[in-house]
């Protein structure tokens, strides 16, 4: 990946050998394989068994985690938040492994349609949910810096499934939980 790093800034025009420039291969490299380590994870070893007993069946919420993702389409960033519901039946979730999912599969090249369903697809496998919401607004920096340079677009996505699909009273709590 070095390599190629080194190729595209020789590509802009730059001299790879300039002083401020000589370890930006290897620095731009460590970024991007970081940016995209969500493809070395699985849902198994993110919970790392962190399923708990719980006799509850209502709702729990964890909103407002911060998302970094890149776009497939252009490899730049939109960033952004992600809230997340889901309706327990017996089982429950680590707290902080709802960030952890939704960091597994941020980390790879994405589209924000794909990235939400993907979030509530993981958490209702994990636990068996009766339903699971999830919303997320993020800024598209291809939109922003580039293309139609929009600075104030927000791209909303959301998948409800199970009861928050079915139950417009349900969906509703979230919605108002959430703030929206
Ligand atoms: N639906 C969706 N579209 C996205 C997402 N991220 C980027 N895009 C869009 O992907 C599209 C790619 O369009 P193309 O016409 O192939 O590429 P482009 O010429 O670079 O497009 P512009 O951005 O319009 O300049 C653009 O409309 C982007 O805004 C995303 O998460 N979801
Ligand atoms: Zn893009």
């Amino acid at each position: 990946m070095e390599e190629y790093f080194s190729k595209i800034i020789e590509a802009v025009g730059e001299d790879v050998t300039r002083e401020g420039l000589v370890d930006t291969p290897k620095r731009a490299s460590d970024a991007f394989k970081f940016l995209n380590n969500g493809y070395e994870k699985n849902l198994d070893d993110v919970l790392n068994g962190a399923i708990f007993q719980a006799d509850t069946e209502d709702m729990v919420i964890v909103k407002d985690i911060e998302l970094y993702s890149l776009c497939e389409h252009h490899l730049l960033p939109f960033i952004g938040k992600c809230h997340v519901g889901y309706l327990p039946q017996g089982k429950v979730l680590g707290l902080s492994k709802v960030a952890r999912i939704i960091d597994m599969y941020a980390r790879r090249l994405q589209i924000q349609e794909k990235l939400t369903k993907q979030i509530a697809d993981a958490i209702e496998k994990s636990i068996n949910a009766r339903g699971v919401a999830v919303v997320i607004e993020a800024k598209h920096l291809c939109m922003m810096m580039r293309g139609v340079e929009k600075q104030n677009s927000v791209m909303t996505t959301s998948v409800m499934t199970g009861i928050f699909r079915e139950e417009i009273s349900t969906r509703s709590e979230f919605l108002n939980l959430i703030n929206r």
